[in-house]
């Protein structure tokens, strides 16, 4: 599975978003070691802090099936700039996938950002934070 095709599964998985109260669609595409692809979009809720990214849907789906290697996450929303994730999607993606894993950011115009787990969240609280 390249780039392109890892783009068109998070493009597919948003169409599925649940976003009554926003109208912003996200969607997300995390591809396992073994090749498999989990999709997630954006939930929203009447509560409003209820709300799930896209981004966290995904990865809570691929965790809660014992997928626990990843290789990519694709993520595409209707923004101008390659969407960006947000602060507890950063936060979660950073403890659950290796820090040299790709992050690939895009929108509808095919405008592309690759990055790395790393860079997503320089200084991320971690597990080794919990303990001394
Ligand atoms: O990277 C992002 C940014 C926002 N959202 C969702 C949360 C909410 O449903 C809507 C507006 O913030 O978009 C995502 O799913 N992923
Ligand atoms: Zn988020």
């Amino acid at each position: 599975m390249n780039t392109d095709q890892l783009i068109k599964e998070a493009k597919a998985a948003r169409e599925l978003a649940y976003v009554p109260y926003s109208k912003f669609k996200v969607g997300a595409a995390l591809l396992t070691k073994e090749g498999k692809v989990y999709r997630g979009c954006n939930i929203e809720n009447a509560a409003y802090s209820m709300c799930n990214c896209a981004e966290r849907t995904a990865l809570f789906k691929a965790y809660s099936e014992g997928d626990k290697q990843y290789e990519a996450i694709a993520v595409v929303a209707d923004t101008k700039r390659p969407v960006p994730p947000c602060g507890a999607c950063r936060q979660v993606i950073s403890e659950l996938c290796p820090s040299d894993m790709k992050v690939i950011l895009t929108n509808l115009n095919g405008n592309i950002e690759e990055l790395t787990v790393a860079k997503l969240l320089p200084g991320a609280f971690s597990p080794e934070d919990l303990h001394e």
